[in-house]
């Protein structure tokens, strides 16, 4: 971690070197959103990207008036991880940052990385909710987001995945969601910011980062340099598509859907008339608000094909949901427990 002096917070004095002024930048733009005299969370894990952020936070929001609350997670799942965030939060104590680390316990199914997300959530939650922050801000990069796209398009989940991380979400920023991983990693080195290297951001036994050291670098050598940026740009679009097409899904759903016995029901017209963009997503909508199910792609087109190729075929049963065709109406009921 830092010495003393090697925090040094640019005073506007020495030349600012070009990656902290990149990260200062997007940390600007966010707090743009931030009334007077707000609140800002940062999540620091202790590596570049985070430190970089905190770092910028701390500059930005002296010029606004803004506190500054830090929240560092220890899961306790690897060796001194008590030692990085007391640390992490001394460092981030010295540059005025309100630090606060929080210990968890992973205990939850459905993988270890999942596990640990969500107990980390858990935690940034309950710290945001207790200092009254307006902002609560991440720090993943331009790369993390290209990572995403990729691991998004390899699961062959649709578009919805690929718009990946949201630059804002509720009261979730990422701010720097336009700057590269070595841009963060320059700007600690020239502000002679310690940070702390995660041994599982170079553990191959995780897709994302096979993703990174291993496919994303063949992609930049075979197909030409700036890959990171175009699957960047892929997910900046494909959030302005999903966006509009979400709008369209609930100004819709009003009109079609309406309660039938123990579920719910939709015009089949309304399904026919309209592309299978907004059919298929229709359709997955209604399992997912109602039923709280995520749909395959197979199992969207068999309901779809209730409507579009309906030869009298019989209910379709997908995982909780039973769906069938009653004349005019698809009908959507919760599956009966076995
Ligand atoms: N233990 C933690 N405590 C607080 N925030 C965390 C922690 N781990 C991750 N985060 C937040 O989530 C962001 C993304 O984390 P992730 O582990 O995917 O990226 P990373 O490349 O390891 O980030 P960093 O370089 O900041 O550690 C981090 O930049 C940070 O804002």
């Amino acid at each position: 971690m830092p010495s003393p002096t090697s925090h040094t917070q640019n005073d506007g004095r020495s030349r600012l070197d070009a990656a902290t002024a990149a990260v200062r930048l997007g940390v600007r733009r966010s707090l743009e959103s931030c009334s007077a005299d707000a609140a800002v969370l940062a999540c620091v894990s202790g590596g570049a990207d985070s430190m970089a952020l905190a770092a910028a936070l701390a500059f930005e929001a002296k010029a606004r008036s803004i506190r500054v609350h830090s929240i560092t997670v220890d899961h306790g799942l690897q060796p001194g991880s008590g030692t990085v965030a007391e640390r992490t939060a001394q460092t981030l104590a010295t540059w005025g940052i309100e630090a606060h680390i929080e210990q968890v316990t992973v205990t939850d199914a459905g993988g270890p990385e999942a596990a640990a997300r969500n107990a980390r959530y858990r935690a940034i939650d309950a710290v945001a909710d207790r200092t009254g922050v307006e902002l609560v801000m991440l720090g993943h990069t331009l790369d993390d987001q290209a990572e995403s796209v990729l691991l998004g398009l390899a699961r062959g989940s649709g578009a919805g995945s690929l718009k990946a991380m949201a630059p804002l979400n509720g009261r979730y920023a990422r701010p720097l969601l336009g700057v590269r991983r070595k841009q963060t990693r320059d700007s600690c080195m020239a502000r002679g910011i310690e940070v702390w290297d995660d041994p599982q951001n170079d553990d191959d036994a995780f897709a994302r980062v096979r993703a990174r050291r291993i496919v994303l670098p063949v992609f930049e050598k075979e197909l030409g340099p700036g890959i990171a940026e175009a699957l960047a740009r892929t997910a900046e679009q494909s959030r302005e598509d999903e966006d509009a097409f979400e709008q369209m899904i609930e100004e819709f759903i009003e009109e079609v859907c309406e309660p039938a016995e123990a579920g719910i029901a939709v015009e089949v017209s309304a399904l026919a008339h309209n592309p299978a963009a907004l059919r298929n997503r229709l359709i997955r909508y209604v399992a997912q608000a109602e039923f709280g199910a995520s749909l395959s792609r197979t199992h969207t087109l068999a309901i779809a094909a209730l409507v579009t190729d309906w030869r009298g075929q019989g209910p379709i049963n997908v995982p909780g949901i039973s769906v069938s065709r009653r004349g005019d109406r698809i009908v959507f009921t919760a599956a009966e427990k076995a």
